[in-house]
């Protein structure tokens, strides 16, 4: 009898690390692109009349799509249905697109002299034409990042099942939290090189795009030829083929507790997070006084910190597990410090305002990494893998409603709690407590999700708490 080889490219760790690196790439540029103008809040609003409310609303409207017309749910079944080459090129593509689209609603091309502008500039006067293009862009590519972060997480379960799996999602995470450091730093740094300007950094981040773009393709190269080693060992030894998605699957991710408990945490968690990153920059510059490349480089700490950590806690999630613990900490570290930047009483100039305020971003950082790191590779221990691509979906999904939902609550808390005349009065500062204690309270309903997320673990057994290297 033949003996059968059982070996793939998998087994190799410098194939399955270097497809790894490929992945993420794509993430790291699409995560950059995401936050471009993070730190351009002030900027928007002095040259493009953007108002907090704005801002919030073109924000959240990178998730509209995904959450209304069930961008996601439709993601989640191509990539259990067509696989992970076909998906992963189409969302780069739907980035580009999204990007593009942004790029020229806020360039000088896009004025007054344009049908398009004129046909946007004739409803919801208080939304300038620009905002409601560029938010028409960042929808569309909002599509594309959700789509390839559901391809993503596949792939690394594709690859990583059985072995470092936690460790390679945060070190995925790791280098997309990289991206969102270096342009906290960068696009400060362009938008000032000459005259100050918007466009600049998000020219730059959509070429950074294509790069992620030809990453992706390369590991498609390697995605096949792995295909092609998996569907000859189960020629070899007589499998069944894998049946795939089905439409009842969908209930059965519905009406399982466990995961939507999970999918419950996830979105509050997020929502204390991703829309802060947005507020982030203006909120330090109103409550310390200071300038945009310092705000925005003080803050550069937050995703520093969870990318130093989130592999090494990854790491920990394999060896050890704890999953479940790690979620309650992390919700509860979240809580903390947004309750800083509500109370503290910061003076500008004051070293222990500012000491009190990196304290305060690096444990978010490590908030940022116990959380995700424990979260995303505890999906597979929770649903069956043949709907997996789905699962991961209806999780983002359900988070993209908060992403959505957050900015916009964020920017009509700050427009209510600082009208004209408290403005003039302030010299211009907001007032910053009421939306940080919007953003606190998430953590804490996010930890009672993960209290109860364990409680359920240690009653059925789901081995949330169980390392995932089976030695
Ligand atoms: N603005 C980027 C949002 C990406 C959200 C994505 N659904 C997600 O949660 N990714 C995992 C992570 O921790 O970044």
């Amino acid at each position: 009898m033949n003996k059968i080889s059982h070996e793939t490219m998998r087994e190799s760790s410098v194939l399955r690390w270097s497809a790894l690196i490929l992945v993420a790439l794509t993430m790291f540029f699409a995560y950059m692109f995401v936050d471009v103008l993070s730190p351009l809040q002030t900027l928007l609003e002095q040259q493009k009349g953007w108002t907090p409310e704005v801002y919030g609303t073109f924000a959240s409207s990178e998730y509209f799509l995904n959450v209304f017309v069930f961008f996601l749910f439709f993601a989640g079944i191509i990539l259990d249905k067509m696989g992970i080459r076909f998906t992963g090129l189409l969302s780069c593509i739907i980035m580009l697109i999204g990007a593009g689209i942004k790029l020229y609603a806020i360039s000088d091309w896009f004025g007054a002299d344009n049908a398009l502008y004129d046909l946007l500039n004739s409803f919801a006067v208080s939304f300038p034409p620009a905002a409601k293009l560029a938010s028409v862009g960042f929808a569309i590519f909002g599509c594309g990042i959700e789509m390839a972060g559901i391809t993503v997480s596949k792939t690394i379960v594709k690859w990583f099942t059985g072995k470092e799996m936690a460790l390679a999602m945060g070190l995925e995470m790791a280098i997309a939290r990289l991206g969102v450091a270096v342009v906290f730093w960068i696009s400060p740094y362009f938008a000032n090189l000459g005259t100050p300007d918007v466009v600049r950094p998000v020219a730059v981040c959509c070429l950074l795009l294509c790069i992620g773009f030809l990453t992706f393709f390369v590991y498609t190269l390697m995605d096949k030829k792995l295909d092609s080693q998996d569907s000859t060992l189960s020629k070899e030894l007589d499998e069944e083929p894998e049946e795939g998605f089905k439409m009842s699957d969908l209930g059965k991710l519905l009406t399982n507790k466990v995961y939507i408990i999970t999918a419950l945490l996830c979105v509050l968690y997020y929502a204390a997070i991703f829309p802060f990153q947005k507020f982030a920059t203006s909120m330090l510059e109103n409550r310390l006084g200071l300038s945009t490349t310092d705000a925005s480089q003080l803050f550069s700490w937050f995703p520093i910190g969870a990318m130093i950590l989130t592999p090494l806690l990854g790491w920990f999630l394999d060896k050890k597990g704890k999953g479940a613990t790690m979620l309650i900490f992390g919700s509860i570290l979240v809580f903390v410090c947004h309750m800083t930047f509500a109370i503290y009483p910061f003076v500008e100039g004051d070293s222990n305002s500012l000491l009190v305020a990196y304290s305060a971003i690096i444990v978010l950082g490590v908030s940022f990494s116990l959380v995700p790191a424990a979260l995303w590779p505890s999906i597979p221990h929770l649903v069956d893998k043949t709907y997996l691509g789905s699962a991961y979906s209806i999780v983002f999904l359900i988070q993209n409603f908060g992403l959505w939902l957050f900015p916009i609550i964020i920017g009509v808390v700050l427009d209510k709690s600082n009208p004209a005349e408290v403005l003039i009065a302030n010299n211009g500062v907001y007032n910053y407590t009421p939306a940080m204690l919007v953003f606190a309270s998430c953590g804490i309903f996010a930890c009672i999700l993960g209290l109860w997320l364990k409680a359920e673990d240690k009653k059925h057994g789901y081995g949330l708490e169980e390392p995932n290297v089976k030695s």
